[in-house]
């Protein structure tokens, strides 16, 4: 998917929202338990319920990975499931990959063509040449961590190297790497006094903004300083939404959690 087609997507449902599918056993309804793939019933439903709200899906592979061979069979099920059954919904594989340039290469392999994601999530530490292999693939989109939403955020990042912040850095020699244009970037919600600043240095890129609802990020702050002319904005919420319910109405009520969501996006985009 381009970016202009996801603008036209969040025009169009009146959404920026993401839905994180982190997926825990032991928060999931129970009755779910007894299924074949418990993950994939869980996903299933829960996208069902709520895929005219929103516009992305995030799982993050950490929850499936740890469930070994059948959390990756899980992962699959549902990457499959949202590119036949909902082909228009961005899909985010929220994998904070990044490494020597070969490895990074195989890393996108796994991502943007065993598994058909539109977008991965890369670390930046190790540079350029290890995110360039997945700046290389055409029409996949590669979401590089640049002000994250956790505490440690201001061990490193926000520290200065030759008078500029490290995440500014980032930011900025980032914009010169070939293919540059298939860079979003993750800037957390819970550091909404950052977002003027950082538009001046990236006015249209796209925003992976993690960290409203359980973190506690504020929507509307990280909407009135990150919102740019295309829009510009994707953010994500995870426990918020999915486990809004543990009883057989789970779903219904996550979709109630993403429905509030969508309601103040909508009027952030008829301002
Ligand atoms: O890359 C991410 O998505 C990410 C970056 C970041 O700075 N903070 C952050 O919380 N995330 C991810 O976003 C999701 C947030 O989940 P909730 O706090 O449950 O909404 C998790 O999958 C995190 O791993």
């Amino acid at each position: 998917m381009t970016t202009e087609q996801l603008e036209f997507q969040i025009r169009k449902k009146k959404s920026f929202l993401c839905i994180g599918l982190d997926v825990d056993l032991n928060k999931i309804p129970k009755h779910l338990l007894k299924e074949e793939d418990p993950i994939f019933s869980f996903n299933k439903a829960i996208i069902d319920a709520t895929h005219h709200l929103c516009v992305a899906y995030k799982p993050n592979t950490a929850f499936y990975e740890a469930y070994g061979i059948k959390g990756w069979k899980s992962l699959e099920k549902t990457i499959n499931y949202l590119n036949d059954k909902y082909p228009d919904i961005f899909t985010i594989a929220d994998a904070k990959r990044g490494d020597i340039g070969n490895t990074s290469t195989m890393y996108a392999k796994a991502f943007f063509e065993d598994l058909a994601f539109d977008a991965v999530t890369v670390a930046p530490y190790m540079g350029k040449d290890s995110v360039e292999p997945f700046l290389a693939f055409k029409d996949k989109h590669t979401i590089m961590l640049a002000l994250t939403s956790n505490e440690g955020a201001f061990d490193f990042q926000t520290k200065k190297v030759e008078g500029k912040e490290l995440y500014k850095q980032v930011l900025n020699t980032s914009k010169s790497w070939e293919n540059s244009k298939n860079l979003m970037y993750v800037v957390g919600a819970t550091k909404a006094e950052y977002f003027a600043e950082i538009r001046k240095i990236i006015p249209t890129s796209f925003l992976l903004v993690p960290g409203v609802g359980a973190q506690g990020g504020n929507l509307q702050d990280v909407c009135k300083y990150g919102l740019s002319e295309n829009i510009g904005l994707l953010i994500n919420s995870s426990r918020g939404i999915i486990y809004a319910s543990k009883n057989e109405h789970f779903a219904n009520e996550a979709a109630k959690k993403a429905l509030q969501l969508q309601q103040q996006m909508e009027n952030f985009l008829i301002q």
